[in-house]
């Protein structure tokens, strides 16, 4: 079986697909998957990483007005379509998978042309524009939440199949992954990172945390900065005199490429509250402090953050009114609160959907089974 797996721009993209690429290969071994990006974005960098053939088409967004942009994004829009056709004739793929991103335009549309079967997948509650036009070429849409449905064609095939974790996150152990990074059994691990491009506000407030638990002994901290904001985290830091340099307790990593590890190591996260982010903490039952980012289309993410709030799996903060002594303190009260901390993971691990994956490789299996198929 031969697959084109195409998803770009931030991690939320990125690791659904990479997740999909994971299940395929489980699924049908000996599967040959090629993974089409932009060569701007994260892929570049993710996907080589993780040993899966990737190739680069030019890929950008319009703009809502009418400007010189839009003209120079259209040409590159052609180029990407040919582009992707040139590659989806050579690799002759049996079914083309998109989840979101520009990148996923041409490719899903080049797909359509050749004929070829195509499933989009759409982490978001409220899709992305991408996706919503897409919609009307592929031949499956997969949905995290029943809440996006109405956003897409009646007479397409919508299947509700959550959001696809990767293997290696949902296999990885404690034990091993302590081991991994380096951490003494018997501490409480604090994951904080603020999704995949790293919060400026959970920086600033976490070089708090880090000053105020820097010399106790129950915690290890893992901070991610991102990669744009690392220098200035090491900065604020030496500014309040915390050596990074002579971390007992802690580490500072601007990305982290094995999150499996950090997860499964995590008895506590503070994040923003991305999809993918909340499908992996809900899987695993990681407890939360969310902070969600308030700029995110039509605030998404604070809705993502209250539906775990609600259910008990996580306390929410605005980012408006994040700052480090508070969320110190939230984080004190849960290292002694072990009762509390179990509680939220309870019920965050019963709003995961470990089946997510293996519903959308269904999904896949039905396009490859369809007697219309080419
Ligand atoms: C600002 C914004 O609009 N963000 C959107 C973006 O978030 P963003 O790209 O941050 O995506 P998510 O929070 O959903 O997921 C981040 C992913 O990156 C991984 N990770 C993160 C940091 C790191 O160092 N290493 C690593 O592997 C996480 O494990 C996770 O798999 O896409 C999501 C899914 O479409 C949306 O829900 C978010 O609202």
């Amino acid at each position: 079986m031969r697959f084109i797996v195409a998803g770009g721009g931030t991690g939320g993209h990125i690791y659904p697909a990479l997740a999909i690429a994971g299940g395929l290969k489980e699924r049908y071994p000996g599967a040959e998957i090629l993974y089409i990006g932009t060569s701007k974005g994260m892929e570049a960098d993710i996907i080589p990483k993780e040993g899966l053939p990737f190739k680069g088409i030019e890929a950008t967004g319009l703009q809502r007005k009418l400007t010189l942009r839009n003209f120079i994004t259209i040409w590159q829009a052609c180029r990407g379509l040919c582009q992707a056709r040139g590659m989806i004739r050579s690799w002759r793929p049996d079914v083309v998978i998109g989840t979101g991103g520009y990148v996923c335009g041409p490719v899903i549309l080049a797909a359509a042309l050749n004929r070829i079967p195509t499933l989009i997948h759409e982490q978001n509650a409220l899709p992305g524009l991408t996706n919503r036009l897409l919609a009307r070429f592929a031949t499956t849409v997969a949905v995290t939440f029943s809440a996006s449905e109405k956003y897409f064609p009646r007479q397409k095939k919508i299947r509700l199949t959550g959001l696809p974790v990767r293997p290696e996150v949902l296999q990885a152990e404690k034990q091993e992954a302590l081991s991994n990074l380096g951490i003494g059994n018997g501490r409480f691990v604090l994951l904080s990172f603020g999704g995949s491009r790293g919060a400026r506000t959970i920086n600033k407030a976490m070089v708090r945390v880090i000053k105020l638990f820097a010399s106790d002994p129950r915690i290890y901290i893992l901070h991610v900065t991102g990669t744009t904001g690392y220098e200035e985290f090491l900065s604020d830091c030496a500014a309040v005199g915390i050596d990074t340099a002579k971390a007992e307790n802690f580490r500072v990593m601007s990305y982290v490429y094995n999150m499996q590890d950090a997860l499964a190591a995590a008895d506590l996260v503070v994040s923003r509250s991305g999809a993918a982010t909340l499908a992996e903490l809900t899987t695993l039952g990681i407890p939360a402090i969310l902070v969600p980012y308030p700029y995110a289309a039509e605030n998404h993410q604070e809705y993502n953050a209250r539906a775990l709030e609600k259910e008990g799996a996580a306390r929410v903060v605005l980012d408006s009114r994040l700052d480090g002594d508070m969320l110190g303190d939230m984080v004190a009260d849960l290292l002694v609160d072990r009762g509390r901390l179990s509680a939220m993971a309870l019920a965050s691990l019963k709003l995961g959907r470990k089946q997510a994956l293996a519903d959308i490789i269904n999904c896949v299996d039905e396009l490859i089974q369809s007697p219309g198929r080419q």
